[in-house]
């Protein structure tokens, strides 16, 4: 399929900035794709808004249906992408922004060659301070930490990007917010 937009997907170790980012840049011209999960909400989410919240045996059924473009498995929960989410903007000319897992985007660039990867990275300093500070068990915790220290933050990790951000405390998040719209705008 031959399209004119680009799908900007935001991936990198939790707390790494992602979602603060997301919140900057989506857009009429840039929408968001919402995605699934199985995990709880956070305090400040609500559902359809910042996930499609489901049971994991709605999930399932889900991906038995093959309701899903991609899924993946990410601590002891599932997340994934609804077709009828994405839809409307792969199908159509625009482009998109969404945050996935490194799965995730392995899935979404071999299924849309438009697909553009952006980074976005902290050092684990940041990121084990800014989880310190999020609600959440000391599994949750320590599970983001290892999954950062050991896979996230890892050359094959970065590999997948074709741009890399980094947002580490002490960076200006607007600085950061600079830089990630200098390159959607450059590669729009
Ligand atoms: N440059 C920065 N300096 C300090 N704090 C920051 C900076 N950027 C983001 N944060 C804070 O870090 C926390 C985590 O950010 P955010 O929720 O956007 O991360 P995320 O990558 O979406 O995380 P997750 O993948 O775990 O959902 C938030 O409280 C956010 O305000
Ligand atoms: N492959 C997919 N990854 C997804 C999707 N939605 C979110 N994510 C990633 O999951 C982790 C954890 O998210 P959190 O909100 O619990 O912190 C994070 O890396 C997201 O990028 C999805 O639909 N598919």
């Amino acid at each position: 399929m031959t399209r004119m937009g680009k799908i900007f997907v935001l991936y990198g170790p939790s707390a790494s900035g992602k979602t603060e980012i997301q919140k900057q840049i989506t857009s009429g011209r840039l929408p968001r794709i919402i995605t699934a999960t199985t995990r709880a909400p956070r305090d400040n989410e609500i559902d359809g808004e910042h996930y499609i919240f489901m049971s994991k045996s709605e999930f399932r059924s889900q991906i038995e249906n093959g309701r899903f473009i991609e899924w993946t498995e990410y601590g002891n929960e599932l997340y994934g992408t609804l077709k009828d989410s994405a839809e409307n903007i792969v199908s159509g000319n625009g482009s998109a922004n969404i945050i996935l897992d490194f799965a995730g985007v392995r899935a979404l660039k071999r299924l849309y060659a438009d697909t553009f990867a952006i980074f976005i990275g902290a050092n684990i300093e940041s990121i084990e301070r800014r989880l310190l500070l999020r609600a959440g068990t000391d599994e949750e915790l320590n599970g983001r930490l290892t999954r950062a220290r050991e896979l996230e933050l890892s050359p094959e990790y970065l590999a997948l990007a074709d741009a890399v951000v980094w947002n580490d405390d002490g960076a200006d998040f607007e600085e950061t917010l600079a830089k990630v719209q200098g390159i959607i705008s450059s590669s729009m």
